[in-house]
């Protein structure tokens, strides 16, 4: 190994690579869906007429708390994910970071998001904000190696923003505020059910209790993402119902089609458990939420 002269050119590199790997530590790309799904909340819940800047005020506040629970996540689960294939790489099990330096990051982001929120949008989306760190980090992470029951607890965890998004905007929850949190919680089955299929021997190795891995026929994990996408279609229609009567008939024509769209891949997974059809499954969960919230913006019902 060479050991000349530490360069200018070394050194960028080096702290490049550190802010990627603090960027990697906090799982941008979960991250950007979800706080579409938060700012769509939001702009429902002001019927369209939003003020911008409690909108990015709520947008920046989650991001922060939810980036803080990612960090903390990848903090308590070293061992295991040093164990599996798709996160062995991750900044702290390849040992690019510390666990230390890394919790004292998630702890800032999490501070910093908490005082944002309560500064910003008030006590209540800050404390459900507290509530879903706790259920993720304290909650979740540890379940995943005691039973498969874990990713209900988790899409809970991944639904609660919604809540927050709404409430920065209105006090009031109302059928539709619901509809969007069950949209959410419910679409994550089938989503995970796919990924937990995918990698059900990594997550064997890491002692992960998914349900595709108490039962390594696949069954449970189809019948899972089958009964939520039925549940999601179902739910995806009522925010078209409107608070006066005013449905919005081509929202929910198009809803359903979208709901029969995610049933159908969950049913192609639950019946041939294959890796196709839950790359297929994944794939489509990750069209669907996009194209499910766009029609919530484009066409709001009346009320
Ligand atoms: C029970 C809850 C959830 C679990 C266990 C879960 C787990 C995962 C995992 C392990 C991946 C990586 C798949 C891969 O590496 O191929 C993934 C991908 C993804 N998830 Fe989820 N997820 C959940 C909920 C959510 C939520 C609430 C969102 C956002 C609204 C979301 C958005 C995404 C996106 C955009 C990807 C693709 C980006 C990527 O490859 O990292 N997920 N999910
Ligand atoms: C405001 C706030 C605190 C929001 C947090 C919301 C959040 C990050 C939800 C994620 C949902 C979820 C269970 C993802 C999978 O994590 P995983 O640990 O199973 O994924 P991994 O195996 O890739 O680490």
């Amino acid at each position: 190994m060479s050991s000349g002269p530490v360069t200018l050119t070394d050194r960028k590199s080096r702290v490049k690579q550190q802010l990627s790997d603090y960027l990697e530590l906090t799982k941008p790309k979960i991250a950007v869906l979800l706080l579409v799904c938060v700012a769509i909340a939001a702009y429902c819940a002001s019927n369209g007429q939003p003020d911008v800047a409690r909108l990015i005020h709520v947008i920046v506040g989650t991001a922060l708390v939810a980036a803080s629970s990612c960090v903390w996540n990848q903090c308590l689960e070293v061992h295991v994910d040093r164990r599996m294939n798709r996160t062995a790489q991750r900044p702290i099990p390849s040992g690019r970071l510390s666990r230390y330096t890394s919790a004292l990051f998630g702890t800032l982001l999490g501070s910093v998001g908490i005082s944002y929120l309560l500064a910003t949008v008030g006590v209540v989306p800050a404390l459900i904000g507290a509530l879903t760190w706790i259920l993720y980090v304290f909650i979740y992470t540890p379940m995943k190696q005691v039973t498969p029951w874990n990713t209900t607890v988790g899409a809970v965890a991944g639904a609660l923003p919604i809540l927050m998004g709404w409430l920065a905007m209105n006090p009031v929850l109302d059928l539709k505020a619901v509809a969007i949190f069950a949209i959410l919680f419910f679409w994550q089955f089938p989503h995970f059910m796919a990924i937990a299929w995918l990698y059900r021997e990594d997550y064997a190795q890491g002692g992960m209790k998914m349900w595709s891995v108490v039962d390594g026929s696949g069954t449970k994990a189809g019948i899972q993402a089958v009964s939520g996408a039925m549940a999601l279609l179902l739910v995806s229609v009522v925010p078209g119902l409107g608070e006066a009567a005013m449905p919005n008939v081509l929202y929910m024509l198009l809803s359903l089609l979208g709901g029969v769209f995610m049933l159908v891949a969950s049913w192609r997974f639950f019946t041939s458990r294959d890796n196709k059809t839950a790359r297929q499954l994944l794939f489509a969960s990750l069209i669907y939420l996009p194209c499910q919230l766009a029609l919530l913006v484009i066409l709001p019902s009346g009320g």
